[in-house]
């Protein structure tokens, strides 16, 4: 857990603010986040990376709140975004346009429009439709677009087999051997100007071997573009550095920047970071209230007001997130061994199983640690209920970033068609 998050007289702050405060106001469930954490997140990453010439684009899709958004955006960040909706919300939050690299499999023709007229700084080709499409876009609008090609290195990321991006098999990029023959195609097109290499491998990697052989591929592939003609200036070398979700050491930034160094340091282009969960996973906790403790025939359950569709990555990647009494239990207090489930009518609604917690019951506040990235971004209203609420701490000082919706905004959103609606309506 951040240090940030911690027991001050026996309760859970999140800086100097009490948690149990935040609940009796907003009610719970609610995501809660720490400016400070994120703040000291982006200062470490950029201590490392800035000496090598880097600069961060952070990835807007690990928490997308355009508070969390206008933070890191004062911090100095960038942003990386894989939808027009992402790029909306980070000009919105504040991010200048031409800070902003459109990532993403699958870009419609609309996206790259949007991207060409407001000035977005770079769009990440992914395919060579991608590249066709947008060359022809931008000559139409008399634009200019410096583009990078995303290549697949074929490394395997050694990390949950559903955020692997960079292996052959992924739908990510385009395969290494074939981007030289991208390179000269894009380098011909008119309206775009290949200045730079992408890649991202994967999420979550806590072991670097990956980056040190996806890296020294790219570092290739520069060499052998530069050879033929093509003025490669920039890498974009994507995001995915772990967290420690388990409470270990946290994988080192340092060390990543040293491989870095060692496999393009030489190859005097300007870097590109687009870190996501590293800046904001641990700056964020998930609090809900426990509803029922119940004895299966073989299992304990305690059952908790938040739920798969408010944080799931347990449910998809079988993630472990720390959980935590909100009001600190006593000192030698026994443990057991429960599930912790939500109200969902489904099997696989746990935020955590076969977990040891002290002795907890009905009331009890309970915070989910490291639930700022892929939390309430990936949240659903299944069994509608209503997306969970956000708050933002810094120092003393709370505020609702997301208010939770109520339930006539909630359903207000269906609309009845015509035959249904009104006096004309058959039931
Ligand atoms: C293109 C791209 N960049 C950056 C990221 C951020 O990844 P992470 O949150 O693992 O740093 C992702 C997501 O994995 C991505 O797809
Ligand atoms: N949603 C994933 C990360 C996906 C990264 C996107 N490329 C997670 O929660 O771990």
């Amino acid at each position: 857990m951040s240090e940030t998050f911690a027991y001050v007289n026996g309760r859970l702050h999140a800086e100097e603010v009490d948690l149990a405060r935040i609940a009796e106001t907003v009610g719970t469930p609610f995501y809660c986040y720490s400016t400070a954490a994120i703040a000291q997140r982006y200062r470490r990453f950029e201590a490392a990376v800035a000496p090598l010439g880097g600069r961060i684009c952070y990835a807007v899709k690990a928490n997308s709140n355009q508070a969390v958004l206008a933070t890191l955006a004062g911090l100095g960040a960038g942003a990386d975004v894989v939808s027009e909706g992402e790029a909306r919300r980070a000009v919105a939050a504040g991010v200048p346009p031409e800070r902003i690299v459109f990532s993403g499999v699958g870009k419609t023709e609309a996206e790259l429009v949007y991207a060409l007229e407001t000035g977005i700084g770079q769009v990440n080709i992914e395919s060579e439709r991608d590249l066709e499409l947008l060359s022809r876009l931008a000559v139409a609008h008399g634009r200019h677009m410096p583009i990078a090609i995303r290549v697949n290195p074929d490394v395997d990321a050694l990390t949950h087999a559903k955020i692997a991006t960079g292996k052959a098999e992924n739908k990510f990029g385009i395969d290494i051997d074939a981007a030289p023959r991208v390179f000269a195609r894009a380098a011909a097109l008119p309206g775009v100007e290949p200045v730079a290499v992408a890649l991202h491998i994967g999420s979550q990697l806590t072991d670097f071997t990956p980056y040190e052989q996806a890296f020294s591929r790219v570092a290739e592939l520069v060499r052998a573009l530069r050879a033929d003609g093509i003025p490669i200036r920039h890498l974009d070398l994507g995001g995915g550095i772990g967290v420690s979700y388990h409470g270990g050491p946290a994988p080192d930034v340092a060390a990543y920047a040293e491989i870095v160094q060692r496999t393009v340091g030489d190859l005097d282009c300007a870097l590109l970071f687009e870190p996501g969960r590293y800046l904001v996973a641990e700056a964020g906790v998930l609090v809900g209230t426990v509803i029922d403790v119940k004895q299966g025939a073989t299992r304990r359950f305690v059952v908790a007001d938040f739920a798969m569709n408010d944080l799931i990555r347990p449910t998809l990647y079988e993630a472990y997130h720390p959980i935590l009494p909100v009001i600190e239990p006593l000192l030698g207090a026994t443990t057991s061994v429960v599930d912790v489930v939500g109200p969902i009518c489904e099997t696989g609604d746990f935020l955590a199983r076969d977990r040891a917690l002290p002795p907890v019951a009905p009331g009890d506040l309970l915070a989910v640690t490291h639930a700022g990235a892929y939390g309430a971004v990936m949240s659903s209203t299944y069994n509608t209920r209503p997306t969970v609420p956000e708050v933002l701490v810094t120092g003393a000082r709370w505020a609702v970033v997301r208010p939770r919706p109520t339930y006539d905004e909630l359903i207000g959103l269906d609309r009845m068609p015509d035959w249904l609606a009104g006096d004309s309506g058959t039931r």
